[in-house]
């Protein structure tokens, strides 16, 4: 695997086509794999991108302390046959005088994390087009844990004409339900213990949903297993359309179910289909 940090580089290292490409910020798990497994499946050549990404974290967030291991990183994806690991420091990726915005505008990308982290999708925009742009990849896989995030990608590649399929992959979770995600990391054993809440609190919908129970039904089962747990300060919890992530009053095929909030020191997120 090539290892290469200036954007001439990368340049030189790509082949013309059949680039499947997976953007990492890194400290890399079994979710990330998921992704690069998939891409290897499916396209001859593999690039992986890890990259912090300062423009999508807000003046309280946890930019400086996100967790950071590129010598683990990069032997994990040399073991998983990536054929190019691109790592570009700040000033590679956002030169001086740097001063372009990407930002999907509505309902899509203003609602739930929109909401909660005023100015993400715009950093996450910006820098996965100027990423496309890099990179000309075929495919680009993301993982379906952040859907609001894979939609809005979705939608801007679609907008602005990116030749790129943009893929979803399914959530890779701990044995009792927890979605992997490198934030994990910043919970205590006690909270560990408690965080699949997310998950129970979504699977609670997902039984109410199948039982014949409505949308007020099945959001206050969910509703009940947060309440158990008093330490995990909700964000959001919602039931909604599957491509607009408006709130729903009835079913539809593929409704999904997103919550999010906070444990002391770490914030989650997850999301399931509730209804098939
Ligand atoms: N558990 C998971 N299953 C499948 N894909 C995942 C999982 N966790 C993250 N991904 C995907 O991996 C890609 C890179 O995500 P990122 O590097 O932000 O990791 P993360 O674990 O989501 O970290 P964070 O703590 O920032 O949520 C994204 O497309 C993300 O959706
Ligand atoms: C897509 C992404 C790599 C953009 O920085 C990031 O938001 C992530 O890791 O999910
Ligand atoms: N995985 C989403 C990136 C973020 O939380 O900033």
């Amino acid at each position: 695997m090539d290892v290469v940090r200036t954007v001439a580089d990368l340049r030189a290292a790509l082949p013309q086509k059949g680039v499947g490409f997976v953007p990492t910020m890194g400290y890399l798990h079994r979710g990330h794999l998921a992704l690069v497994a998939r891409a290897r499946q499916e396209n001859p050549f593999v690039a992986v991108s890890i990259f912090v990404n300062p423009l999508q974290f807000g003046p309280g967030e946890d930019y400086h302390r996100y967790p950071r291991d590129l010598d683990r990183d990069r032997a994990l994806l040399e073991e998983a046959g990536v054929d190019l690991l691109f790592a570009p420091s700040v000033e590679e990726m956002y030169p001086a005088g740097f001063s372009t915005r990407v930002s999907v505008e509505g309902p899509l990308a203003a609602l739930w994390e929109g909401a909660v982290r005023p100015g993400h999708f715009q950093g996450v925009a910006t820098v996965v087009a100027r990423l496309f742009l890099l990179v000309a990849p075929t495919r680009a896989y993301f993982g379906e844990k952040d859907y609001q995030q894979l939609l809005v990608i979705r939608k801007m590649a679609r907008d602005l004409g990116f030749p790129v399929e943009v893929l979803g992959v399914p959530t890779v979770r701990e044995a009792d339900g927890l979605a992997l995600s490198s934030r994990n990391v910043y919970l205590s054993p006690e909270t560990r213990a408690k965080a699949n809440v997310l998950y129970r609190a979504l699977s609670a919908m997902r039984e109410a949903a199948l039982g014949g129970g409505s949308v007020a039904e099945a959001l206050r089962a969910g509703e009940g297993v947060l309440w158990e747990v008093p330490e995990f300060q909700k964000d959001y919890l919602a039931l909604v359309h599957p491509e607009t992530l408006l709130p729903l009053s009835d079913w539809v095929p593929g409704a999904r179910g997103l919550v999010a909030g906070r444990f002391p020191g770490v914030r989650l997120i997850d999301n399931l289909e509730v209804h098939p």
